[in-house]
């Protein structure tokens, strides 16, 4: 029988994570696992839990929104060890993103059942994401859409028009494999193609090579044109759209003119702020194991 670790954030879900922590104590208990809570207590507390954790445990779940699932995982990238998630919060999307159900008890039942899919995690600077990562508008709307309760296109769409109009696009240099490309991006969003392949919306997954980041640079148009990419973006069909260039490598650099400038980026759903250059790269044996539906 392995041995589980609930890693939970007490403040996720204004606080209903304690309650399904102790929820999933008792289910998994029921099924003669051995398993034990961990309460984080501040922020990157998760990382250091999981790291501590590895030795002794088999499976690491985190019960949180996405920052909880994030720093956990970073201590489980490389590792045999494999990451559980039960959801909590207002966001999940990397548990969106491989389909593990939203309900508590599903969410449960997948932990003992152990079926384990290994994703690839690319970086950027020093730090791993799962699903995407990006910079401009897209951090934003990223911003905004997380204030709505309901995660559907009418919410997305609202989050657009919130700041479509102010927000003026910043000049980027994109460096891949050292060819420069300088760009007035209105929006940069990378992600590894392979994880694409089952859900993507930048790519066409027909297209998807294994190990490669995919960077989708848009410009600013009109709210129609921008719009309509949004509305391919939403239904994973952003590939549609003429405005919007593809660039494949394992290592792709952006810089601003500005040296070292601070910009607000998002990963893995989060708005976070980093300074520049930002390097996206992604190394072959960087890989997550993570329970699936
Ligand atoms: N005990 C704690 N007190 C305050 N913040 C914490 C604590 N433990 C973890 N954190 C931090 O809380 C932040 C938010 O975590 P997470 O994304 O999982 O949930 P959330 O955003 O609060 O969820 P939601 O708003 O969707 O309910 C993370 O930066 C995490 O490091």
């Amino acid at each position: 029988m392995p041995n589980i670790i609930l890693i939970t954030n007490p403040k996720s879900g204004n606080g209903t994570s304690i309650k399904a922590a102790h929820i999933a104590q008792q289910t998994l208990a029921s099924k003669r696992i051995n398993v034990h809570i961990a309460y984080t207590e501040y922020e990157g507390h998760a990382t250091l839990l999981a790291k501590s954790f590895i030795a002794n445990f088999d499976i690491i779940v985190a019960i949180g929104d996405d920052e909880t699932v994030n720093e956990v995982a970073q201590a489980l990238v490389g590792t045999d060890r494999v990451l559980g998630i039960i959801p909590c919060g207002s966001g999940n999307g990397l548990a969106k993103h491989l389909g593990i159900p939203m309900i508590l008890k599903k969410a449960i039942k997948i932990i003992y059942n152990k079926k384990v899919k290994s994703i690839d995690a690319p970086k950027i600077n020093d730090q791993y994401f799962f699903t995407t990562a990006g910079v401009g508008f897209g951090t934003k709307i990223s911003h905004n859409f997380r204030k709505f309760n309901g995660r559907d296109f009418k919410n997305y769409f609202k989050s657009i028009l919130m700041d479509f109009q102010l927000y003026s696009p910043q000049q980027y240099t994109i460096d891949v494999n050292g060819k420069k490309i300088s760009s007035k991006a209105f929006v940069i969003s990378l992600a590894e193609e392979a994880q694409q392949k089952d859900h993507t919306f930048i790519s066409p997954p027909s297209k998807a090579k294994k190990g490669v980041l995919e960077a989708t640079i848009l410009s600013k148009s009109s709210l129609f044109k921008n719009g309509h990419f949004g509305f391919n973006f939403f239904k994973r069909k952003a590939q549609k759209s003429p405005e919007v260039i593809h660039l494949q490598s394992d290592d792709i650099t952006i810089d601003t003119t500005k040296k070292r400038q601070l910009v607000f980026g998002h990963k893995d759903g989060e708005t976070e702020k980093w300074s520049t250059p930002l390097n996206f790269k992604f190394s072959k044996g960087d890989k997550l194991n993570v329970i699936v539906h």
